[in-house]
């Protein structure tokens, strides 16, 4: 069963009986009978664009198995009606999704209005919920007891739009053309901000960014401020750490853009008029403002200990636990708040006389002694007041 920890998590997963990935609240144990504690308002529906359930929907969550109402330290992660976020990451493939997705319905079983939000371009939370959550709109997810919605975002889509407002506002056209206007010093100024560079090869991990500030954008509107437990399901780790660093990288690229775009609408009509052909240089410069505001808006949440908590997921095994180290020694340097770790996929005590079960089993083993010996991941563990699953 799963065991909760209110510093330390983990989950044990019977990993030999064949969990579906289209169930994951059942994978992880998730009850859709737990008494709601939270009442939101009985109308809370969002009016947004949503796009309607498909039929014959074969994901039932409330035929999951009631099974886990002495999980340790969910009852803090569930308490409070203020808005709080839980960012899930850890190495590829180690179960991110399907823990957001589960921990998303325990939220909504909870009695949270809950959003779970997606920037994987792989579409796994779809496949999670088996339900399309495709088009960058919200899906209601079927099953629990309040409402649960699903958001997936496209990152190539939402990269394209800063694109568009940065080449709008001093991309390389515009340098061009300021060489043919002979304003050579403008032009080098545009030259030292490396923006073909940016555009073209944009660093890994902007789409992610972008894709969280759009969410964000999302957020701000009246729609959703229903929603009291919002779950990102996040990209791999070296793009997360990317990511994380990102939005100070942009706020200091997009500045300089915007007091860039100010000096050439001042220098010249000629080039104002440039500007002109499309989008007006005050709404792309606007645009690009937002998005600023918005990158900010993700860096400082990104570090509120209040409402934001980045849980590492991770399986045991010695190259996913040495990963988990290096990203919480990461999260740390940035002043992510980490609190929880989820272990994945641990195998239970074996039942027969199935060898490579065993052999798997005491790898495991090993591996959950090099969690209680990092000396990043034991820091999570250290206000344990349980031990991990399974282990002796
Ligand atoms: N406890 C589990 N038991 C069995 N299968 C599992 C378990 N957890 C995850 N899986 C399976 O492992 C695969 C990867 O899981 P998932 O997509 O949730 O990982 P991820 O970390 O989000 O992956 P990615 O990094 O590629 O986005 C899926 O097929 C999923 O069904």
């Amino acid at each position: 069963m799963a065991a909760w920890n209110a510093s330390f998590t983990s989950f044990s997963l019977p990993f030999n009986k064949i969990l579906s990935p289209r169930k994951p609240m059942a994978a992880l144990g998730f009850s859709s009978s737990f008494s709601p504690r939270i009442h939101p308002p009985s109308s809370a529906s969002p009016s947004l664009s949503i796009k309607p359930k498909r039929p014959n929907n074969p994901f039932q969550v409330r035929s999951v198995a009631a099974t886990v109402e002495d999980v340790a330290g969910f009852d803090e992660m569930v308490s409070g009606t203020q808005r709080k976020y839980y960012m899930l990451g850890g190495k590829g493939g180690v179960g991110k999704t399907s823990c957001a997705a589960s921990l998303a319905v325990k939220f909504a079983n909870n009695g949270h209005p809950t959003l779970v939000v997606s920037t994987d371009p792989a579409h796994s939370l779809s496949d999670s919920f088996a339900q399309d959550l495709t088009g960058g709109m919200l899906v209601p997810v079927e099953g629990p007891d309040f409402p649960l919605f699903a958001l997936e975002i496209n990152p190539e889509k939402t990269k394209e739009e800063f694109r568009d407002s940065a080449k709008n506002n001093g991309g390389t056209g515009v340098k061009d053309f300021m060489d043919g206007m002979g304003l050579g010093m403008l032009a080098e100024q545009l030259g030292e901000l490396k923006l073909g560079e940016l555009l073209d090869t944009p660093p890994p991990g902007l789409d992610e960014a972008i894709a969280i500030s759009k969410v964000m954008q999302f957020l701000e509107s009246p729609q959703y401020s229903m929603f009291t437990r919002i779950v990102f399901d996040t990209a791999p780790t070296g793009h997360t750490l990317r990511l994380l660093s990102l939005p100070d990288f942009l706020d200091a690229s997009i500045g300089k853009i915007l007091k860039l775009r100010q000096k050439i609408a001042s220098a010249t009509s000629a080039i104002k008029s440039a500007f002109g052909q499309g989008e007006t240089p005050q709404n792309a410069a606007d645009k690009l403002e937002r998005l600023r505001e918005r990158m900010v808006k993700v860096r400082d949440l990104f570090r509120d200990t209040d409402s934001t908590e980045f849980v590492i997921v991770t399986t045991p095994t010695v190259m996913a636990i040495s990963e988990s180290s290096r990203l919480h020694a990461s999260l740390k340097k940035e002043n992510v708040p980490v609190r929880r770790l989820i272990v994945n996929q641990i195998l239970p005590p074996s039942a027969s006389d199935c060898k490579f079960c065993a052999v798997k089993r005491k790898d495991q083993m090993r591996a959950l002694d090099m969690i209680q010996n990092d000396p990043e991941l034991s820091s999570l563990n250290k206000h344990s007041k349980g031990k991990i699953q399974g282990q002796s």
